[in-house]
């Protein structure tokens, strides 16, 4: 049974998933970095929100994860790179708290025209001071979205029903796009020189770290407000902070923080600044939601092979996983044959998916057949790391499909580049699920894989069936199935035998100089 750790609080409902769907699982909020270093190791699934920080030393004390699902949007806490090189499938759960996380900014925007809090913590005190908190309205005046995904795209709607105008800057955002949820698509120039009010909606990417610093604020309105509840990286807080100690910028709602949790900030006691504690996510409809998708593309992943949300490998639902399962043996066959009868290093990989399973999802099959195919080569390699380490290594990977039946209904084809020349294994299912050899280096044959099998380029002449025979028996080692192909000349021969055949028969197979070109043992 796969065991889970849910390492930051959670909703109950996580576990109960879990539980539910037969995967072990053990709820350890609040762990500290060496406690989380001593048990992880036990571990197949780690559940997370922002608080676990799972980093590279963490990854290398798991031996055994196999997957860290994240209970919400930013995955900035999770070192995904080395997650992927670790051969960990790192998923999230892209909407759940958007909407919540949407509304938090909104609230935070109109927190910040209103001084609410100011005005709260003033009014509780006895202090009555009406004119102290004169506020500005919100209708009318421009909304500035940094990065209009999901979230920033929910905010813009909001505050369209709060009549103001929305522009947005993102550069991933179409034209079309922005026509559709009616925002108006500027560059950050025009953007800071034309908002009353900036939200921030973007993840924390190299790109978008110090978006707002002092040359970005210098170009804004005098009297801007912004509003963060996306990441504290997004802003440098001595900058803003400056800035409303300046009077330029006019108040800041601000949700999350370079460093959490923000004990202490720079921040902090600015009258026009008011601030939550990484909030955005916090409502009880959206905990229930990110818990609930978590437990079940976690459990999913880990009983089925499903992936969902994956942002290092390529999705398969639960309806696909089924279907996709025997080619999934056959990728392991193909890419296992040719890793294992390469001699020298790869340079080009071309996988052609023809008729049936070309209407299929076919990138798990890709990155399971380079897996196989490198695993020879390289060590620690799975369908995780695979397409990266082969990126890596300067292997030019190249998928091909064409949806026109060939000779075989359905059939995948893996032909190798390497420094000595190409080579080529193609392969079908036949019944639906039984994977079958069909060629080898463009020869034609049928051959079905076994646990122990001899595979043999020879020369099409006679007398060498009989030779190899007598040879094999002599030795002890028996033929199961024998499958032969030729063509010009050429033959190739595939043997299934009962065990593994010694080192030393293998030479003495090689030694047949007037028939044999190679020799290779091959386990599948
Ligand atoms: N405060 C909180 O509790 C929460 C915070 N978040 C944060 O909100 C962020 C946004 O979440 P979603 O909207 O779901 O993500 P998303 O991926 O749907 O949207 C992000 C948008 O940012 C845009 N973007 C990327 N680089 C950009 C750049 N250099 N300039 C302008 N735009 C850029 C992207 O094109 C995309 O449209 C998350 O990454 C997360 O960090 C999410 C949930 C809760
Ligand atoms: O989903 C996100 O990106 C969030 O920032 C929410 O964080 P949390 O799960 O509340 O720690």
């Amino acid at each position: 049974m796969p065991k889970v750790l849910i390492s930051d609080k959670m909703s109950p409902l996580a576990a109960e998933t879990f539980r539910q769907r037969g995967v072990q699982v053990d709820e350890r909020p609040g762990l500290s970095k060496e406690e989380l270093l001593e048990i992880i190791g036990e571990y197949d699934g780690l559940a997370i929100r922002s608080a676990t920080k799972v980093t590279a030393d963490v990854l290398a004390a798991a031996p055994g994860l196999k997957v860290i699902g994240r209970a919400g949007i930013g995955v900035d806490n999770v070192d995904v790179e080395a997650a992927t090189a670790a051969g960990v499938c790192v998923m999230n759960t892209p909407f759940g708290n958007s909407i919540t996380t949407a509304e938090h900014a909104i609230a935070m925007m109109m927190a910040l025209a209103r001084q609410i809090p100011q005005a709260d913590r003033s009014t509780q005190a006895g202090k009555w001071e009406k004119s102290k908190f004169m506020g500005v309205e919100v209708t009318a005046k421009t909304l500035g979205i940094i990065g209009c995904g999901n979230i920033g795209s929910i905010v813009a709607s909001r505050a369209q029903g709060l009549r103001m105008r929305v522009i947005a800057a993102d550069p991933y955002l179409s034209v079309e796009r922005a026509k559709e949820i009616g925002v108006e698509k500027v560059e950050l120039d025009e953007l800071y020189a034309r908002s009353d009010f900036i939200s921030l909606h973007t993840p924390l990417t190299d790109q978008t770290r110090n978006i707002i610093d002092a040359a970005t604020i210098a170009k804004m309105k005098d009297g801007v407000r912004i509003i963060n509840c996306a990441r504290g990286g997004l802003v440098v807080e001595e900058d803003l902070r400056k800035a409303l100690d300046d009077g330029k910028v006019a108040g800041a709602a601000i949700d999350v923080f370079l460093k959490e949790p923000a004990k202490e900030n720079v921040l902090f006691g600015q009258p026009d600044v008011i601030t939550t504690p990484h909030l955005g996510a916090s409502t009880t409809e959206a905990q229930v939601n990110v818990a609930l998708q978590v437990a079940e593309q976690m459990s999913d992943f880990l009983l089925d092979g499903a992936v969902s949300n994956a942002l290092n490998m390529a999705s398969v639902t639960a309806e696909e996983a089924p279907r996709l399962r025997p080619y999934i043996k056959l990728a392991e066959q193909l890419g296992g044959f040719m890793g294992q009868t390469l001699q020298s290093s790869i340079k080009t990989v071309r996988i052609a998916y023809q008729g049936r399973v070309a209407k299929l999802n076919v990138k798990p099959l890709s990155a399971v057949l380079l897996q196989n195919l490198l695993k020879h080569q390289m060590d620690s390699v799975n369908m995780v790391n695979a397409p990266v380490l082969a990126q890596d290594r300067g292997i030019h990977v190249v998928e091909e499909r064409d949806e026109t039946p060939g000779n075989y209904q359905t059939a995948i084809r893996l032909f190798v580049e390497t420094e000595n020349g190409a080579r080529g294994i193609g392969g079908t299912l036949f019944a639906g699920d039984m994977p079958r050899i069909v060629e080898i280096d463009t020869i034609s044959l049928e051959a079905e894989f076994g646990e122990n099998m001899l595979f043999i380029r020879n020369l099409d002449k006679p007398g060498f069936i009989g030779r190899l025979g007598m040879l094999l028996g002599d030795a002890g080692v028996n033929i199961g199935t024998f499958h032969l192909g030729r063509a010009n000349g050429n033959a190739v021969s595939f043997i299934e035998v009962d065990g593994p055949v010694p080192e030393a028969v293998l030479k003495q197979v090689a030694g047949l100089k007037d028939y044999v070109q190679r020799v290779h043992a091959l386990r599948f």
